[in-house]
């Protein structure tokens, strides 16, 4: 698994997600948000967390507009792997690869903490290591998490089983508490149509190791690992 780590200003997950794929047998390098073509080989692209640009206009939308982004565009459209994680996820939906917008937490506070997600499906590149409705705990670190989309848009994401994982209590029931940030249908992550593109707020790459909180996050980058 070759996989190329987007670097934008103010990124700031990079060096973990480069580390969770490297553990998990992955090829990791890190390629400059002004570069206008991917490595040759690549198979995953990867948009870390961080606060790109500084979260200027809206999380995401300046390095939406990149010069790489045209070659991940480019990546994705022929069926390539692109996983979207936190300011990823929201350089995704300003970029036009996945549909909604991430807006203000419900309660207008950055949010840290450790989060309990359900595993909606795992027929995908990103989540075969997993069990169906597993419940997993991984952690989550942001302002701007609330998914919001017009009603036909999440008809046809529920529809079209591409919620990736939903926010849920620590005993797996989805709604109410679970929810930290207001998201639709307790949305935390969805896929492209084809599957081959999956943003998320929470951080996988953070829940590599039982020395730092726990392992939820590896099944994620040894799905992708044994693609
Ligand atoms: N951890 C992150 O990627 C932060 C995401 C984003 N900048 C926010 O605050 O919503």
């Amino acid at each position: 698994m070759n996989a190329a780590i987007i670097l934008f200003p103010g990124s700031n997950r990079e060096g973990d997600v480069f580390r969770a794929i490297a553990a998990t047998g992955g090829k990791p390098t890190l390629v400059w948000h002004r570069d206008h073509e991917l490595p040759k080989g690549v198979d995953l692209v990867v948009l870390p967390g961080g606060f790109s640009y500084g979260d200027y206009l809206r999380c995401g939308a300046i390095a939406a507009r990149a010069p790489i982004m045209e070659a991940v565009r480019a990546h994705a459209a022929h069926g390539g792997l692109v996983l979207g994680i936190c300011n990823g996820f929201q350089i995704l939906v300003e970029s036009g690869l996945l549909p909604g917008v991430l807006m203000r937490n419900a309660n207008l506070r950055f949010i840290c903490r450790m989060q309990h997600l359900t595993v909606e499906r795992i027929d995908t590149p990103f989540a075969s290591r997993y069990d169906k409705g597993q419940t997993i705990k991984v952690a989550i670190a942001h302002g701007e998490g609330n998914y919001i989309a017009d009603e036909e848009t999440i008809a046809r994401l529920e529809g079209e089983g591409r919620v990736a994982f939903r926010y849920c209590a620590a005993d797996g029931a989805i709604g109410g508490a679970g929810n930290p940030n207001g998201s639709m249908n307790d949305i935390a992550g969805i896929y492209s149509q084809g599957l081959n593109v999956l943003g998320l707020m929470p951080h996988p790459e953070n829940l590599i190791d039982p020395l730092v909180g726990g392992t939820d996050g590896r099944g994620l980058f040894e799905s992708l690992a044994c693609k």
